[in-house]
């Protein structure tokens, strides 16, 4: 991403502030102006967008808007030889089918799609970012047409650079000792930046040994297993299992990370909790919506155990992904160590699905003898 520096924007933080600024405008339902060199369009979330601003958009779009799907929105749609993002043109924006392509689950695609340019490409990123469906309305416009409009515009290459420039941003923001239950001797410490919308926050439980390997567990926000104890996971089990563990032991690092369902927000893991409750398991109900396997990146989870004068940890997990993101990042990986939850009628498929087809390390015989609760 190229440093700029302004009176107001450190090097790199221009480019962030832009991006920030797109993501408040496009969550809020109104187009964001995407620039890629002298090339410009409008994006839009298509579901936010309603009949109103289909109309405005229409007098700029001159037959030229399209929608941009993800690959695996794509897939479900049953468009054929597609394995990546793509367009369909849309000649009139008509906002009943945009909602069918984007959302309903019998939709079958029933046009050509075409390859996805740099500026769908980097709306789909935006889509990401701002934890929306990954389906955009796009209407390239010259700059004489929107002239004097108050639009938020952002360069592409801002967008595809936020989320390594919000790691290098990370610094910690605040910190203060939080006795917990069961692990008294507790610090939390705030950072500002990483993934999704809000701070990350990194638990240090007792005091590690950070000549050692440090126990460590990168924990993705769930707001309904972490605090409500939902049976539809085992997050809550493994979240309080952890913590207490660690303050039994040797102490560790628990990262508590902003990727509610995992990346897709809470409100998309809300709509695919919905399509679960009509049988579809939890990998194919993100696929009916469009994200694929797991939207999460874990290179910030990495900065912060880096600012936290860590170098080597016992990571604490069952996902390969997170073991090979903290490795890929370059802290070494001297063990890892299972983390079992409980096994119930309402999570037992899904803790199978994990297992089977994102590679977790789950062994259903020890979590089943885990079943009965505890004496
Ligand atoms: N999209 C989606 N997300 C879910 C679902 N159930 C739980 N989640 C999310 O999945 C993530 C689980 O994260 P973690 O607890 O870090 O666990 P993990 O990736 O299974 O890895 P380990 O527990 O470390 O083995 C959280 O972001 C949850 O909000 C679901 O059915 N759909
Ligand atoms: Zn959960």
């Amino acid at each position: 991403m190229p440093k700029s520096r302004t009176l107001f924007g450190r090097p790199g933080e221009t480019e962030i502030i832009a991006v920030d600024r797109a993501l408040a405008e496009f969550r809020a339902g109104r187009p964001v102006l995407l620039r890629d060199g002298e090339n410009l369009a409008l994006a839009l979330s298509a579901e936010l967008a309603d009949v109103d601003i289909a109309e405005r958009l229409e007098t700029l779009a001159e037959g030229n808007a399209r929608l941009v799907l993800s690959a695996a929105r794509l897939r479900r749609l049953g468009a054929k030889g597609r394995s990546e993002t793509g367009v369909l043109a849309m000649p009139a924006i008509d906002i009943a089918r945009v909602e069918t392509l984007a959302l309903k689950i019998d939709a079958r695609v029933d046009a050509p799609v075409g390859p996805a340019n740099t500026l769908d490409a980097a709306a789909l990123e935006l889509a990401g970012l701002a934890l929306v469906l990954p389906a955009i309305i796009l209407v390239p416009v010259a700059a004489a047409q929107i002239a004097g409009e108050p639009l938020v515009e952002v360069a592409i290459a801002a967008i595809n650079g936020y989320r390594a420039a919000q790691v290098a941003t990370l610094a910690i923001v605040g910190r203060a000792p939080v006795p917990l239950e069961g692990a008294p001797d507790t610090e939390f410490v705030v950072f500002r930046g990483g993934e999704g919308l809000r701070d990350q926050v990194a638990i240090i439980v007792g005091k590690p040994d950070l000549s050692a390997a440090v126990p460590v567990r990168l924990h993705s926000a769930c707001l309904t297993g972490d605090l409500f104890g939902s049976l539809k996971c085992d997050c809550g089990d493994q979240l309080r299992e952890t913590v207490e563990w660690m303050a039994q032991n040797e102490g560790g690092i628990l990262l508590y990370l902003d990727q509610e369902g995992r990346g897709n927000g809470i409100s998309n893991k809300m709509r695919a909790y919905k399509l679960q409750s009509q049988g579809w398991d939890t990998y194919d109900a993100d696929e009916v919506l469009g994200f694929d396997l797991d939207q999460r990146h874990f290179d910030f989870a990495a900065e912060m155990l880096k600012q936290l004068g860590v170098t080597r940890v016992t990571a604490l997990t069952n996902n390969p992904l997170k073991v090979g993101a903290i490795k890929a990042a370059g802290l070494e990986v001297a063990a890892t160590q299972r983390v079992l939850g409980r096994p119930n009628i309402h999570n037992v498929r899904y803790l199978a699905s994990k297992r089977d087809r994102a590679g977790h390390f789950i062994d259903m015989d020890a979590l089943m003898a885990r079943a009965a609760p505890k004496d």
